[in-house]
C-alpha cells in the first residue's frame, strides 16, 4: 500500500482537495511575490489594466471582440486612457496587464521605450522564445522568428538580395502594373473594388520577385494560393489574440493552408538545389531570380522555405495595403492628385514615359504622400518583443511614471506604430504656420515638417529596421506613378477609414474607386 493510500484510510477526500487547494493559493501568491520583488529591484511597475474577471480571463475576449469589430485602435485607447493616459501628453502611454496566475504582459506607445526595444537595448529584448513557438510552424527559423545568432545569420543570407539592382527591377514591376491598369478599365469611372486588385498585384509581384515565377493572380480571380496564404495569416493572428484559449481553435485549415503554398515554392527551391554552386555562380545576373540568388549561400531547403514564407509574407500585403490606404485617401482628396500628376508630368513629361528608379527617388511630392500613408496607416500597427534576460525599459513606471519598468525575463512588450505615431502630443500644436491636425491626412505636412527621431517608425527602427525599406518604397512608388500618369481623376464610392487589424492594418471595408482618363 501506498504512503499516499495510507494516509486516505485516515483522510477524507474533502480534506486532501482542500490542502491542495490551500497549497495552489500559496504557491501561486509565493510565485507572485517573488516577481514583484524581482520587478521592483528591476524598476517598478506600470499603471496596472483592470478587466472585470478574476485573472483578466475576460480580456482576451474584449481584444478578439474589439479586433472583430474593427475598434482594436478604441481598445487601445480606452487601456492607455483608464491607466491615466490621454492625448494631451498626460499620462505614460505604457501600462500593463497581469493575466493568469502569474503572466504579465506590457503596452508601450512610448518613442524612448521603443527606442530602447529596437536599437538602444537590442541585446535585452527580441522575439522570444514564446513568439518562434507559435510562430514555427508558418514561418519556421525564419529571419523573422529568430534572434542572436541565428537571426544575424538570416539578415547576412538576405542583405545581398536587396541590393541596388535588384530594388530597381522595374522590368519586373512593370509587367505587372500593365495587368493591373487593364483590371481597372477604361476610365469610365465605374466602380472598382481596387483594394483585392493590389493584393492580387503584390503577390505576383512578390511571388515573381522571389521564385522567378509569378502566381499569375491577376490572370484569374481564383486563386487557391492567395485563398491558402490569407487563410494561414488569419488563423496565426488569431492565435495571438486569443492567448490561453488558442487550444480551443481549429488548425486544420491553417496546415492544409501551408501545404498548398509549400507545394507551390517546392519546385522551384529543387530546381534552384539542381543547379550547381558554379552554374549558379556563372547565371548571375541582375535578372537572376530571389531563389536561385539564395541557393548560392545555402544548399538547405528548409532554411530556403523558411526564408521564402517570411519574405512571402513580409513583401505582399504590406505594400498592397499601403498602397490601398492612399488610393483610399487619394479619392477623397482630388487636390492632392492634381498635384502629384503635376509633379510627375513636370519629371517625366506628358508622354507616360515610365520613371526610373532616379525618378522615383526624387519626385518629393510622392515621397511626401507615401509617408503620410504610412504615417497615419503604418501597415504593422502592433509588434512584440519580449526581454531576453531581466532588464527594464526606461520610462513608465513608479509612482510619476518617470521611472523605468523593470521586466523579468521572458516578458511580453506589445508596442504600437499605429497608436504612437497618432499621439497629438508628439507633434507640433496646431498653429496658422502648422494648421495639419495630425488625425488627417495631408502629404503636404511633409514640406515644413520633420519627425523626431523614433516618432516615426513604420519600417521600425534599429537593427532588425526592414530589409525590404527600399523595394516597397520603390514598387509603391513606381506604381502610384504609372496609375496616374493613365488616370486624371479618381471618384469615391463612399470609402471610410475604418481600420482592420490583422497582422497588417488594412481598410476594413476595402477601397472603391473610380476611374476617370479625363477629369470632369
Ligand atoms: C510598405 C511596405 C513595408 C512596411 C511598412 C514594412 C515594415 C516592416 C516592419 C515594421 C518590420 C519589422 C518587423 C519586426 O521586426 O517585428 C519589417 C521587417 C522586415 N521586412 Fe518589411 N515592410 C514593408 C515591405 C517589405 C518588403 C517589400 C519586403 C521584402 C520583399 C520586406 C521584408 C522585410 C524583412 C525580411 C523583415 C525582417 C527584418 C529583420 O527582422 O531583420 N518588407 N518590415
Amino acid at each position: 500500500m501506498s504512503h499516499l493510500e495510507m494516509a486516505l484510510q485516515y483522510l477524507s477526500w474533502k480534506y486532501v482537495a482542500a490542502v491542495l487547494v490551500a497549497i495552489y493559493i500559496a504557491s501561486v501568491q509565493i510565485r507572485r511575490y517573488v516577481s514583484a520583488k524581482g520587478i521592483q529591484k528591476l524598476g517598478g511597475e506600470s499603471p496596472r489594466i483592470k478587466t472585470r474577471v478574476f485573472y483578466s480571463l475576460d480580456f482576451p475576449f474584449w481584444s478578439t471582440r474589439a479586433s472583430r469589430n474593427n475598434r482594436t485602435v478604441d481598445f487601445f485607447d480606452w487601456m492607455y486612457e483608464h491607466t491615466g493616459t490621454d492625448s494631451n501628453g498626460t499620462g505614460t502611454y505604457t501600462s500593463e496587464l497581469h493575466i493568469l496566475e502569474n503572466a504579465r504582459v506590457i503596452f508601450t506607445a512610448d518613442p524612448e521605450n521603443i527606442k530602447a526595444l529596437l536599437t538602444t537595448q537590442f541585446q535585452d529584448f527580441g522575439k522570444g522564445q514564446q513568439f518562434h513557438d507559435e510562430w514555427k510552424d508558418f514561418l519556421g527559423d525564419s529571419i523573422f522568428t529568430t534572434d542572436g545568432q541565428l537571426w544575424h545569420n538570416s539578415r547576412q543570407l538576405l542583405r545581398p538580395m536587396f541590393i541596388r539592382e535588384k530594388v530597381a527591377d522595374l522590368d519586373l514591376i512593370e509587367s505587372h502594373v500593365r495587368k493591373l491598369i487593364a483590371l481597372i478599365g477604361p476610365g469610365d469611372g465605374k466602380m472598382v473594388v481596387l483594394h483585392k486588385l493590389f493584393f492580387r498585384f503584390s503577390l505576383d509581384a512578390s511571388t515573381h520577385f522571389l521564385f522567378g515565377h509569378s502566381v499569375g493572380s491577376l490572370d484569374s480571380e481564383q486563386s487557391t494560393f492567395a485563398a491558402a496564404f490569407d487563410e494561414v495569416q488569419r488563423v496565426q493572428s488569431m492565435e495571438g489574440r486569443l492567448g490561453p484559449f488558442k487550444y480551443f481553435q481549429s488548425k486544420k485549415s491553417f496546415y492544409d493552408g501551408i501545404k498548398i503554398v509549400e507545394n507551390f515554392i517546392e519546385p522551384f527551391i529543387t530546381d534552384a538545389l539542381a543547379m550547381s554552386p558554379d552554374e549558379l555562380e556563372s547565371k548571375l545576373s541582375k535578372s537572376d531570380n530571389f531563389i536561385q540568388a539564395l541557393a548560392r549561400f545555402t544548399r538547405d531547403p528548409k532554411v530556403m522555405r523558411d526564408q521564402l514564407f517570411a519574405l512571402l509574407l513580409a513583401g505582399r500585403d504590406t505594400t498592397a495595403s499601403t498602397l490601398s490606404w492612399l488610393f483610399l485617401e487619394l479619392s477623397k482628396n482630388p487636390r492632392v492628385v492634381k498635384k502629384l500628376r503635376a509633379e510627375i508630368n513636370e519629371v517625366l513629361g506628358e508622354g507616360g514615359q515610365p520613371p526610373s528608379y532616379q525618378n522615383i527617388k526624387d519626385m518629393k511630392y510622392l515621397n511626401y504622400t507615401i509617408n503620410e500613408t504610412l504615417r497615419l496607416y503604418p501597415v504593422v500597427p502592433f509588434n512584440v518583443r519580449a526581454s531576453l534576460i531581466d532588464t527594464s525599459l526606461p520610462r513608465g513606471g513608479g509612482p510619476d511614471g518617470k521611472g523605468p519598468v523593470g521586466c523579468l525575463k521572458g516578458t511580453p512588450v506589445g508596442y504600437s506604430t499605429l497608436q504612437m505615431q497618432r499621439r497629438r502630443d508628439l507633434y507640433p500644436p496646431l498653429s496658422p504656420e502648422f494648421p495639419y491636425d495630425p488625425l488627417e491626412w495631408v502629404p503636404d505636412r511633409w514640406a515644413t515638417w520633420t519627425p523626431k527621431a523614433w516618432n516615426f517608425i513604420p519600417f521600425n527602427g534599429g537593427p532588425r529596421i526592414c530589409i525590404g525599406q527600399q523595394f516597397a518604397m520603390v514598387e509603391m512608388g513606381y506604381t502610384i506613378v504609372r496609375i496616374l500618369q493613365e488616370f486624371e481623376q479618381l471618384v469615391d464610392y463612399g470609402n471610410d477609414r475604418s481600420m482592420h487589424t490583422d497582422i497588417i492594418l488594412t481598410p476594413a471595408n476595402g477601397v472603391k474607386v473610380g476611374f476617370l482618363k479625363q477629369a470632369r
